[in-house]
């Protein structure tokens, strides 16, 4: 063993507690790192790595100043490390031998307090996951940003594995004895750091996080994350909310998968935001707002009471434009107090954050009054949450500056009249300042040199300045020469030098002050993070009621009303994303039927039509219901869901291992295990990834058992045609199709949903769109005809020749090329009486239960779509860049546009 200098000493020692984490050892004005560290972390920051004399030997070293450690703090945290800081506890100028140094904080990927890596719109968790023994889970975690906390009670590992997800927590702790596959399965599956904490003693400092929690286990579970947090933060943390216990069947339940394929936060293809559900709801305008959208939209409401609240107020301020405008307007101007109290807590908020923490108090009373006129009974609750802490702005008006530094070390952030003996130290500094600049004028006089300055550098402090040709006439014996420039020299007399040191003091005494009295408001602030914190969430809920009627206004969503008797209506639906991206003339609206007679609906047509949209439109409006948003639809009659289960489109997990087949089976069993009458299945084409009649036989039978053993609402989608045939022998389910008709000999999809299966493959125009050789769609032509020819035959046998939607608008309208293809399909509507009969039922059932608010229940008239060629001209138009056309380009462009409408 080397013997090393007792400063590397004293880091091996405090190294020695902290083997996982990169230690940044303050020296002076850096951070240093040493030996391991130092190699690993100059590779990782892509810093120089140097040496430095450690004893016996040379010791690798690198480091990053003191000013501009957080951001290569944060960037090892985005990689999954932890940083210990450690700083040096006494002034070094007293200090005998090596200055005393301490860890003062863990920084961990769950304890991030700000910076990049805290999304204004997220929660930042970190969660600890405690086993017992008889199965269950308890799951504590908090973000500790903004001080909330959660506890639940998990009954299965796959129902822990769930909420985990939901979660997100970018960190979990668990105890030190966790087998080593279970700990790399947290880290693969949930990309988050694992860090261990044994002790789940109680301590009485939490009970305001934990004295309301009866349970054992809930209590320990929370004592864990709190052992950890202690641990890693070494302070008080004051802004820890007392914990909210919630059990999650209280909620919709929604796996992982269904929230990932109805892309309710993220899409499937880019993982990102845009393009989901939150993208398209998200019209808060606080960070608060943001993140409880998103919470709200993770667990979507089950109690009804709570979910007519919610849908209350948003009818109220969907209606009330003009003070929704208002609330926007004054919401824009509060910032995050959430995590500007965590700050405060943690004691490195700086006068910028308090001023803006008054500033956001400052819009509160205008925001209660706005609420408080609207015609709302609730309205009056959410008013006396709204507290506008009126003592503390006080406080920081009187003692904040405006427009304070950064620093809090730098002064300006007292305002004068705020502490007297602050102001006296400002008067001498004042006075200082004001008998120098009266010098000026004094010494030219005296001297008569007109050119004299007074001046004042870092270095010498304040001087006299004269230039060369005027030095014959400075005083000799009252000016002290100070220094030389090429054309100038610099004196100081006596009496410039006493002001200049009374000014000085006067100045760092002042800093210094100011500095107390700032640390002193800050914890002022502290007694109030409970009341802002209600004010937070108030505000928060404020925004995300505020945003639904935005939502709901902007594309004209209506109020869904919700059925006791299991009875699905939806009018004029649509699917929110698609209808937002396409445009609402683009997008064509369909109507769903459901009830106990109607169960199940069998969904056939051909690829592109539009099935997979339509499934996920009917469980998004559940979900948009259900968190109590206006919905996509002209009417909407809905059961309350508890759970929602999807299988759609591309599978997700062949990163993990399974092929897509296996996937699909297991959310198939998983769905089949779960589900209850009262929930919601979207069945995607199961069974496509095997042979054809393993698939068939697969796919038959879980529809069978769904509509024998369960009775879930379920739309199952299908290419299996042979399937419609189960309408026959299953009463509860009815097939509908996404419809398609042919036009000179192309298909078009026309995007609706019509009772009855579809007729006919129209696989190979697709794959004629696609551009596939002329030659080879000839040849599947004729393989098909004979294929068909095979399948009438059996078909004739078994009494069952559909006369289908294609055949009759074929006939309906041969010959009259005139109509379009909208006409045709209203026409074909009006000629089909059987196609409306089921709906007709639901309807009738529906109009029963909701007879007092739902008087007029008939079909309302559909709209006409645009026909493709009224599409392909629209699209056309949009493309059009005027900025790059000339006149005569721009007229022929209108010309071909014009042509092809005609
Ligand atoms: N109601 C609608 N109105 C307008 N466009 C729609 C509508 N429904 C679907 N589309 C458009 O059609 C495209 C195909 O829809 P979708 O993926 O739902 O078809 P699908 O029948 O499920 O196809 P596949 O069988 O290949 O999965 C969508 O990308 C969407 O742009």
């Amino acid at each position: 063993m080397p013997s090393y200098t007792p400063m590397i000493q004293q880091y091996l020692h405090i190294k020695a507690q902290y083997p996982d984490a990169f230690l940044f050892f303050r020296l002076g004005d850096f951070y240093e790192l040493f030996f391991d560290d130092a190699i690993k972390a100059a590779q990782e920051l892509e810093i120089t790595l140097t040496s430095r004399d450690g004893g016996d030997e040379r010791v690798p070293m690198c480091g990053v100043p003191y000013h501009s450690a957080q951001g290569y703090i944060e960037q090892l945290i985005e990689k999954g490390y932890k940083v210990a800081i450690c700083e040096q506890v006494e002034d070094p100028k007293t200090a005998k031998g090596v200055v005393r140094r301490e860890v003062v904080q863990l920084i961990t990927p769950g304890t991030l307090m700000e910076g990049k890596g805290l999304t204004e719109k997220e929660n930042h968790y970190l969660a600890a996951l405690t086993p017992f023994a008889d199965g269950t889970y308890g799951l504590a975690y908090a973000d500790l940003s903004t001080g909330e906390v959660r506890l639940t009670l998990l009954s299965s590992w796959e129902e822990a594995a769930n909420e985990l997800h939901a979660v997100g927590a970018r960190e979990i702790i668990v105890a030190t004895d966790s087998g080593e596959e279970w700990v790399r399965e947290l880290k693969e599956r949930y990309g988050a750091a694992v860090s261990y904490e044994d002790d789940t003693s109680l301590c009485d400092e939490w009970n305001g996080v934990i004295g309301h929690v009866a349970q054992e286990k809930l209590r320990q579970a929370a004592a864990r994350l709190l052992h950890y947090l202690v641990r890693t933060q070494k302070r008080r943390l004051d802004h820890l909310q007392p914990a909210e216990l919630y059990q999650v069947d209280h909620y919709m339940k929604m796996d992982r998968h269904s929230k990932l394929h109805l892309e309710l936060v993220e899409t499937v293809r880019s993982k990102g935001r845009k393009g989901s559900l939150l993208w398209l709801l998200d019209e808060t305008v606080t960070a608060m707002g943001g993140r409880l959208l998103k919470q709200w939209l993770d667990r979507p409401l089950i109690d009804r009471r709570e979910i007519e609240r919610r849908l209350d107020f948003v009818e109220t301020l969907k209606t009330s434009y003009f003070e929704r405008q208002e609330l926007r307007d004054r919401l824009r101007g509060v910032y995050d107090i959430e995590r500007l109290v965590g700050r405060v807590s943690y004691g490195n908020a700086n006068a910028r954050d308090l001023v803006q923490l008054k500033k956001s108090l400052l819009q509160v009373p205008a925001l209660r009054q706005t609420v408080g006129a609207l015609p709302l009974a609730e309205a009056d609750k959410l008013c006396e949450r709204l507290d506008p802490c009126e003592e503390l702005v006080d406080l920081l008006e009187r003692s904040i500056q405006e427009q304070p530094p950064l620093s809090v070390k730098e002064g300006n952030l007292i305002k004068d009249g705020y502490d007297k003996q602050l102001d006296r130290y400002r008067d001498a500094s004042r006075n200082g300042k004001a008998w120098i600049a009266e010098l000026e004028a004094k010494e030219r006089e005296a001297t008569g040199i007109k050119s004299l300055k007074v001046g004042y550098n870092r270095v010498f402090g304040y001087y006299i300045e004269v230039t060369k040709p005027n030095l014959p006439l400075v005083p000799e014996g009252r000016y002290e020469r100070k220094q030389t420039l090429a054309n100038a020299e610099r004196f100081i007399t006596p009496e410039l030098k006493e002001k200049e040191a009374l000014i000085l003091e006067a100045e760092e005494k002042s800093i210094e002050l100011e500095y107390e009295l700032f640390v002193a408001i800050r914890e002022q602030v502290k007694q109030y993070i409970p009341r802002l914190q209600t004010l937070a969430k108030a505000i928060a809920e404020l925004d995300v009621l505020q945003s639904f009627a935005t939502i709901s206004d902007e594309y004209r969503y209506v109020r869904p009303q919700f059925s006791t008797e299991r009875v699905l209506v939806i009018q004029g639906g649509r699917h929110p994303v698609v209808e937002k991206v396409l445009g609402a003339q683009m997008y064509v609206p369909n109507d769903c039927y459901m009830n106990r007679e109607r169960e199940m609906l069998l969904i056939t047509g051909p690829n592109m039509a539009g099935k997979s949209t339509y499934m996920r439109q009917v469980a998004l409006t559940a979900v948009m219901a259900q968190i109590g948003c206006f919905v996509p639809a002209e009417r909407a009659v809905l059961p309350i869901f508890d759970q929602v289960f999807t299988r759609i489109g591309a599978a997700d997990d062949l990163s993990a291992g399974q092929s897509t087949f296996m996937v699909e089976m297991l959310e198939a069993r998983h769905a089949i295990a779960h589900a209850t009458q009262n929930s919601l299945i979207l069945f995607d084409e199961i069974g496509r990834g095997t042979s054809t009649y393993d698939g068939m036989a697969l796919a038959q039978a879980i529809i069978e058992y769904i509509h024998d053993h369960i009775g879930a609402k379920t739309l199952f989608s299908t290419h299996y045609h042979e399937l419609t045939a189960l309408e026959r022998s299953l009463p509860r389910l009815s097939n509908v199709h996404a419809r398609a008709i042919e036009e000179n000999g192309k298909v078009v999809f026309l995007h609706q949903i019509a009772d009855g299966p579809a007729d006919k493959s129209y696989g190979i125009h697709v794959a004629e769109l696609a551009g596939l050789p002329a030659s080879l769609i000839e040849r599947a032509r004729a393989i098909l005809a004979e294929l068909e020819k095979a399948a009438g035959k059996q078909e004739a046998a078994a009494g069952r020749m559909d006369d289908g939607a294609l055949a009759e608008a074929g006939l309906a309208f041969q010959g009259n090329e005139a109509l379009d293809v909208g006409s045709k399909v209203e026409r074909e509507k009006a000629s089909r009486p059987s196609a409306g009969a089921a709906r007709e039922g639901v309807l009738a059932e529906a109009a029963f239960e909701q007879l007092s608010m739902f008087p007029d229940l008939a079909p309302a008239p559909v709209e006409p779509p645009l026909s493709s060629k009224e599409k392909k001209a629209l699209a056309a138009l949009k493309e059009i860049n005027l900025l790059e056309m000339t006149p005569l380009e721009a007229l022929n462009k209108l010309y071909e546009l014009q042509k092809l409408l005609k």
